[in-house]
């Protein structure tokens, strides 16, 4: 039997044309098509929250989106409902911190991207091109040279320039884990008295802010949520919330100093009369390792628990080592930040450098055009970098996601050059910007935002 498919005459066809759409700004006069079009992407409903509170989060001077220009009829959509959104996207002015000169550290602006969805009527029709297009060229016109996101699919933000810079480690718990710390660490932590109290108050929501603020300043990779942001993230829907109980912040304070923080929820479990609750921790910060300790110390010590499930942490988190390596610490690990550098020459003039470099790179960008072109990036014995136009001859080239994917100080150029992604055009290039753009320690995982 002959399986070859019949030669057909039949023309290629062409794929429809691209819809139009047009991006606009959106304001609270938007809200209910943006719901409308949040619960179709998400499918998820957050009972009892109104769409005000919903929408509270957003900063509407950055909020955009996509319609279609000629929107056509929709059978069975009810009389008077406005025609949906075709996209949109928001983003917060929030900051990183990145590897300053040798070891130390400096906070950055970065433009984090959110709230990103595409109706499902109209996905792969380029309406995120677009989108995206239009958010990195704003983001280029204000001067935001740093751009940063958390991707719901791996595949979705290479294709913009945006690398996987850091690590979302989760690690998990038994109660009672003995955290080794050594004696010196641990007679520090008992200096440090924690306290908690419930997370979704207007007097909570600003010392968690005062907290995470302080503790980024000491921790590479950290992502800060703006004042307006901190103001209503924490908030306490207890329709939505349901039976779960209300999170709660637990302190870290010396004297009137607050030195760390962390947001946590348990749920009680019992099996056969044996309590077993889970405690789970979204978020913890501390300005040090004797704070990070003392707090570690108590979630993993609640009454009628059974496992403490970190999220957030760092591949090299001292947490980590503390219980005892990944094998006793239930370690997963996804990506985290992906970092975009909107602007080369100010993104890598505004990081410091491990060691000192000259090198040419020739970098790819076809979606921020301003980009595409040869750089010299120098860095004297102090570590603080230059990064100019040049037209001499390149060390490497290499598309500009690797360098987001570097930029945080882990995912050496040397390694991506192996993997193939970056291309060394003289021997010992790709090693020389790996060693300059190198941390001494791995950047922790971002925020969710
Ligand atoms: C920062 C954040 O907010 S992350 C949240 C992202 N949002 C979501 O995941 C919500 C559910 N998904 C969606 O809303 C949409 O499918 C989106 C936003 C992911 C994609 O929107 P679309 O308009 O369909 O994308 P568009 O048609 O512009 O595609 C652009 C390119 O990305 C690719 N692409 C789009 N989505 C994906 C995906 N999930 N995985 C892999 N590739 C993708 C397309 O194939 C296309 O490739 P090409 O450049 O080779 O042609």
């Amino acid at each position: 039997m002959n399986h070859e498919s019949p030669a057909t005459t039949t023309p290629a066809v062409d794929p429809p044309p691209a819809p139009a759409t047009r991006l606009v700004d959106l304001g609270p006069g938007d809200a209910e098509r943006i719901m409308a079009l949040e619960h179709l992407v998400w499918f998820e409903v957050a009972p009892g929250v109104s769409t005000e509170e919903a929408l509270a989060e957003l900063d509407f001077e950055r909020t955009r989106g996509a319609e279609l220009v000629t929107p056509t009829p929709r059978v069975g959509a009810s009389a008077g409902t406005p025609a949906p959104l075709a996209g949109m996207y928001a983003s917060w002015a929030m900051a990183v911190t990145a590897p300053g000169p040798h070891g130390s550290l400096v906070r950055l602006p970065m433009n984090g991207l959110t709230w990103v969805g595409v109706h499902p009527d109209q996905r792969r029709r380029g309406v995120l091109r677009q989108m995206m297009t239009a958010h990195l060229h704003t983001a280029h016109d204000e001067g935001e040279a740093v751009a940063g996101l958390q991707a719901a699919e791996v595949g979705i933000y290479g294709r913009f320039g945006y690398g996987a810079a850091s690590l979302d480690v989760t690690l998990t718990l038994g109660r009672g884990a003995s955290l080794d710390a050594g004696a010196a660490l641990a007679s520090a932590a008992d200096q440090v008295t924690t306290h908690i109290v419930p997370a979704g108050t207007p007097e909570a929501m600003k010392v968690i802010q005062r907290a995470h603020l302080r503790a980024a300043e000491h921790t590479l990779g950290a992502v800060t949520r703006t004042d307006a942001m901190a103001a209503v993230w924490f908030r306490d829907f207890p329709v939505a919330r349901g039976s779960k109980e209300p999170m709660q912040v637990l302190f870290a304070t010396r004297g009137e100093d607050v030195c760390g923080y962390a947001l946590f929820r348990r749920s009680p479990k019992w099996e056969h009369g044996v309590p077993g609750g889970e405690v789970t921790v979204r978020e913890m910060g501390a300005t040090d390792t004797a704070a990070l300790l003392a707090l570690a110390r108590r979630v993993v010590d609640f009454d009628l628990t059974g496992t403490v499930t970190l999220d957030g942490r760092g591949i090299d988190d001292p947490l980590l080592w503390w219980a005892g390596g990944p094998r006793s610490a239930g370690l997963r690990a996804g990506d985290s930040l992906w970092v975009r550098l909107v602007d080369v020459d100010k993104a890598m003039t505004a990081r410091g450098y491990s060691t000192a470099v000259d090198l040419v790179l020739d970098v790819l960008d076809p979606v921020c055009p301003w980009n595409q072109r040869r750089w010299r990036l120098t860095a004297g014995a102090d570590g603080v970098g230059r990064c100019l136009p040049t037209d001499d001859a390149p060390d490497v080239r290499l598309p500009v996601a690797a360098l987001g994917a570097a930029y945080l100080g882990s995912r050496p150029i040397a390694g991506q050059a192996a993997a193939g992604t970056v291309t060394e055009l003289r021997p010992g290039a790709a090693a020389e910007l790996s060693r300059a753009m190198r941390a001494d320690v791995e950047p922790v995982a971002a925020i969710g935002f």
